[in-house]
């Protein structure tokens, strides 16, 4: 038996790109994000084909036991006064969990459990930050570059945004020149 020295992918921990084969790729605009940001007429002043965060994964394999490996590039920027962010989710399957590492740019990642409690943590380059099963969690870019944070999650969790149609029972908005949290009903 022979045993094989192979290439694995890697990343350039300054920027977050992939060095890999077949990097899958998918741009989250705009026009995406109907329903996320506080203030609609903010949000329909923007172009709907804007980019607002983009994701890119390893092609990994699926099934049981299988993880996925993806970069998200959030792009700085805010709409009405919260800053751009991700759409935010559950797992479908709710009892899996997933780790965020912070590449670069500076922001506050947005967990909340199945009670609506709801809670952030800064997210920075080398932040680690484990998400339990059952915690739904939004990225949230609040700096003046791209914040690119690195996830690993099993390829079985899925995606529910369903059960946030409510929204989050947090938003992080730029009031009185600071970072601010305000607990609302539909964030
Ligand atoms: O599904 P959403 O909420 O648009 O966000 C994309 C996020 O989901 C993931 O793909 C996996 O949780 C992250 O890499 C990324 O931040």
């Amino acid at each position: 038996m022979s045993i094989t020295f192979n290439k694995p992918p890697s990343v350039a921990f300054l920027t977050g790109q992939f060095t890999a084969e077949n990097v899958i790729k998918k741009v989250t605009r705009s026009g995406d994000l109907s329903g996320v940001f506080h203030d609609i007429a903010a949000w329909q002043a923007i172009p709907s084909d804007t980019p607002i965060y983009e994701v890119e994964m390893l092609n990994s394999l699926q099934g049981e036991g299988e993880l996925y490996v993806g970069m998200t590039h959030l792009h700085p920027g805010r709409v009405g006064n919260e800053f751009h962010m991700t759409r935010g989710h559950f797992h479908q399957r709710r009892e899996q969990g997933e780790v965020y590492f912070g590449i670069r740019g500076s922001g506050l990642l947005l967990l909340q459990n199945e009670h609506r409690k709801a809670w952030l943590e800064h997210v920075s380059p080398g932040s680690v930050h484990i998400i339990p099963g059952d915690t739904a969690h939004r990225l949230i870019n609040t700096g003046s570059e791209v914040l690119s944070a690195l996830a690993v999650w099993p390829s079985i969790a899925g995606h529910d945004y369903g059960s946030l149609a409510q929204g989050f029972a947090a938003r992080v908005v730029l009031q009185d020149g600071k970072i601010q949290a305000k607990e609302v009903q539909n964030g």
